[in-house]
């Protein structure tokens, strides 16, 4: 599980959690992450730093000689000087096999995770100036997040799920719940609201999942092999609807070890040991 999935917690977590942890939560502070959850779960929206400008027409993400060192051990260079320009609209498919640095890229592209060295402009801000609450604020605001693990959470109805990302963007109720309305109509599941997520399929589970993302009108999507859990129909199906979100003007990265769902961008680049490469 990557650093920016353990924000969510899935239909594994402990029965006794009522709330899921999500971007907004500050990742490496324990207490605050409970606040977070806790304000969730009473319904309150969560105070993060109102950081970013989504009037901003620069690239949406900037990394100049990005890498990140594991000091170990073993000692390890997940990224080695990558540059690359994530621009406004784009739709970018970062494919690498198994321990390639595909989750660091997205942990770092996720404000979760900070280069050891290099630049990383988010929307033109240096993240590296920003403190953790600043980060969780501007992930909050600006970044959707969908998982191969839906990270569904299974006592809350589909409207609930997805109204929850509302909260972490510091939204009030009555402001989140026509947003998800609408988001759940956007993947075609108004019908479906008042279930649980064990009652859907794996497509429904992720079309859920992806409402949620984007409920809150984020700047970037940023999936992460977002149809490994699916059937072929179902992956296609999913596959479909991020095309509509992209021709929506959607920002859209999504990591993926498999090359026929990297086709489905319109752009991708190669992560061989932790470089990128461009794919003619
Ligand atoms: N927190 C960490 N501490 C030490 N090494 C790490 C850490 N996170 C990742 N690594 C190492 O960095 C390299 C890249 O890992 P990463 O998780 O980014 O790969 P990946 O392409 O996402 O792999 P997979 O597809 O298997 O999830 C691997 O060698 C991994 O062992």
């Amino acid at each position: 599980m990557s650093g920016v999935e353990e924000l969510f917690r899935d239909e594994a977590a402990a029965p006794s959690k009522t709330v899921a942890s999500a971007p907004g939560a500050a990742e490496s502070t324990p207490a605050s992450a409970t606040a977070a959850d806790e304000a969730a779960a009473a319904s309150i929206p969560v105070e993060r730093p109102d950081i970013g400008d989504p009037a901003f027409s620069g690239p949406i993400a900037e990394l100049t000689g990005v890498t990140r060192f594991f000091p170990g051990p073993p000692p390890v260079n997940a990224l080695r000087g990558v540059d690359l320009t994530v621009d406004r609209g784009d739709y970018l498919a970062i494919i690498g096999p198994s321990g390639s640095g595909k989750s660091t890229m997205l942990n770092t592209l996720g404000l979760l995770d900070r280069p050891s060295t290099g630049t990383f402009l988010f929307e033109g801000i240096d993240v590296a100036g920003l403190s953790e609450d600043e980060r969780a604020g501007l992930r909050a605001r600006a970044i959707g997040f969908v998982f191969q693990s839906f990270h569904l959470m299974p006592t809350r109805t589909v409207l609930e799920n997805v109204m929850l990302a509302g909260t972490y963007a510091g939204l009030t109720r009555e402001e989140r719940e026509p947003l998800a309305r609408r988001a759940l109509d956007r993947v075609r599941l108004s019908h479906r609201i008042d279930s649980t997520p064990n009652t859907l399929s794996g497509g429904e589970r992720q079309r859920v999942a992806i409402a949620r993302a984007v409920c809150t009108s984020p700047r970037l999507l940023l999936a992460d092999e977002p149809t490994g859990n699916l059937d072929r129909a179902n992956s296609r199906a999913i596959m479909e609807l991020f095309d509509e979100l992209s021709a929506d003007g959607l920002t859209i990265v999504m990591i993926t070890h498999d090359e026929a769902v990297a086709q489905a961008a319109g752009r991708r680049v190669r992560i061989n040991d932790g470089e990128l490469t461009v794919i003619e």
